[in-house]
């Protein structure tokens, strides 16, 4: 289980709190979906649950364990723009090695061809550039799975692609999934369980 205990966090001391006292619980088998309008701190929410930034007050416990100090997160996060969470210095086969233990047949599955690990983001379409992300956030170590907007600048064929992808990769890994996006059609088509941000879930 994943458990968001009374999550509460300002950017700036004695500044605006973007979330107050937020309170969340995710299991192995649900695809949780976050809706709330722009600026409510979807992505600030899902910093926090992967660890990227600690909040003010509150914890993030899985299977009743704090995140790791160190080594990697079970708790993973993909982003909108995937061309700002890569380094543009790697090739994309040094991109996969970040991951923990990327399986032959994930990169299959996400439909990465061969060629495409010799070339440098850059040289990769955004639908292409990130299936790599989504390859490098499942690696073995992977329980929990947060998902910011993360099909949103893609055509609908890729689309369709990767959350099939996703679907059937999750639920075959008993991976929990957190989904936040603007559309009400994605996510009543992609999510077991839909909250608002702000409401008691
Ligand atoms: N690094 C930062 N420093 C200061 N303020 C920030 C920072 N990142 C975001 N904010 C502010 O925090 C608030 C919440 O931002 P966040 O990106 O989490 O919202 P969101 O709900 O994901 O929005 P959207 O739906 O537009 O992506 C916004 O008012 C934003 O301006």
């Amino acid at each position: 289980m994943l458990e968001v205990q009374d999550i509460t966090f300002s950017y700036q001391k004695n500044g605006n709190q973007i979330l107050e006292h937020v309170n969340l619980s995710v299991g192995p088998e649900e695809r949780l979906g976050i809706l709330a309008p722009s600026g409510y701190g979807k992505t600030t929410l899902l910093k926090i649950i992967s660890g990227y930034i600690s909040p003010d007050a509150g914890r993030i416990l899985v299977d009743g364990e704090p995140l790791p100090q160190k080594g990697y997160c079970p708790v993973q996060m993909i982003f909108q723009h995937p061309e700002q969470a890569v380094n543009p210095r790697l090739r994309m086969r040094e991109v996969l090695k970040e991951g923990d233990g990327i399986s032959k047949e994930l990169i299959e599955g996400l439909g990465i061809e061969e060629d495409w690990k010799n070339r440098f983001p850059q040289e990769l379409s955004g639908g292409e550039l990130q299936r790599f992300c989504i390859a490098r956030a499942l690696g073995k170590g992977t329980k929990y799975l947060l998902c910011d907007e993360i099909t949103t600048m893609l055509d609908f064929i890729t689309q369709g692609q990767i959350w099939n992808f996703l679907i059937e990769e999750t639920k075959r890994r008993g991976i929990g999934m957190v989904i936040v996006s603007h559309s009400q059609p994605l996510l009543d088509h992609v999510c077991t369980r839909q909250i608002r941000l702000n409401e008691n879930p």
